[in-house]
């Protein structure tokens, strides 16, 4: 259930590689407890989009618009500077380092002051959650399976205490058994007030958990409502394989 005023926001945002326009006046607003899907083709500007909220890009990216957290803007701060206040972005596992043990992972987090009232889940909670990394818990960041990564990667994003989390394709490259144990612990997380952008090429396995979608075609939102849009031809033809030929 979503509560009070939007956690993050973001006004027209636009991204130009050069001459080219990724994404173009992208407007959302993500509150306590919801959980949004950002669907679209290879290219339509997913990562764009959420790497330009959370300060990245791959390339020299001209970003404008206006980003805020807590109503605050951070549209022009610097991407550790928004991490450590609470913008936690995870994509494609690539979080992990090769030679460093999962429990030294967790050590390395700085978990912000007690007094902060942040989204918190201790280092017994994420074992609880992702019993695995448990089990592996002296294992180095190299020697983890795609999955265990990705279960890390998340794993060190909460425990940095975010206001937001942003999910780039978390199901890339996994089981559909494990992408489904993910995406439910994540809607958990989301229960407890935990905000999720979750970018997903897997619409179907992000329909079951998401609580609104957002539609991209080449940079634009073209469809943004509940989990009620799963009916919408453009998303039943393009990424529920139900396309009629
Ligand atoms: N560094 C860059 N320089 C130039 N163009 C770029 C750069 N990064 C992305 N683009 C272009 O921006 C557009 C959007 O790319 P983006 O990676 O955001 O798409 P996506 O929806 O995440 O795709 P996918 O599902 O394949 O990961 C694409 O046309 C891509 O070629």
């Amino acid at each position: 259930m979503t509560t009070g005023a939007a956690v993050m926001s973001c006004r027209d945002v636009s991204v130009r590689y050069g001459a080219s326009v990724a994404l173009h006046d992208m407007s959302l607003d993500m509150h306590r407890g919801e959980m949004i899907g950002v669907l679209g083709a290879n290219g339509a500007g997913k990562s764009t989009f959420v790497n330009a909220l959370a300060g990245w890009s791959r390339g020299a990216a001209a970003v404008s618009g206006e980003i805020s957290l807590l109503g605050r803007s951070i549209a022009r701060v610097k991407p550790h500077v928004r991490f450590r206040s609470g913008v936690a972005l995870v994509s494609e596992g690539k979080n992990v380092f090769g030679r460093v043990s999962v429990s030294d992972h967790f050590r390395l987090i700085r978990i912000p002051a007690p007094e902060d009232t942040r989204f918190r889940v201790t280092a017994d909670e994420i074992f609880e959650l992702f019993p695995r990394l448990a089990e592996r818990r002296s294992h180095l960041g190299g020697q983890l399976s795609g999955g265990e990564r990705q279960m890390l990667a998340l794993a060190c994003a909460l425990l940095s205490c975010p206001r937001v989390l942003l999910l780039d394709e978390p199901s890339i490259g996994l089981a559909p058994m494990i992408v489904t144990e993910l995406l439910q612990t994540v809607r958990r997380l989301v229960d407890r007030g935990l905000p999720v952008l979750l970018v997903e090429q897997n619409a179907e396995a992000a329909l079951k958990v998401v609580d609104r979608v957002v539609l991209l075609e080449t940079g634009r939102k073209v469809l943004e409502g509940g989990r009620e849009v799963a009916g919408d031809s453009r998303i039943q033809d393009a990424y529920l394989g139900k396309r009629k030929e």
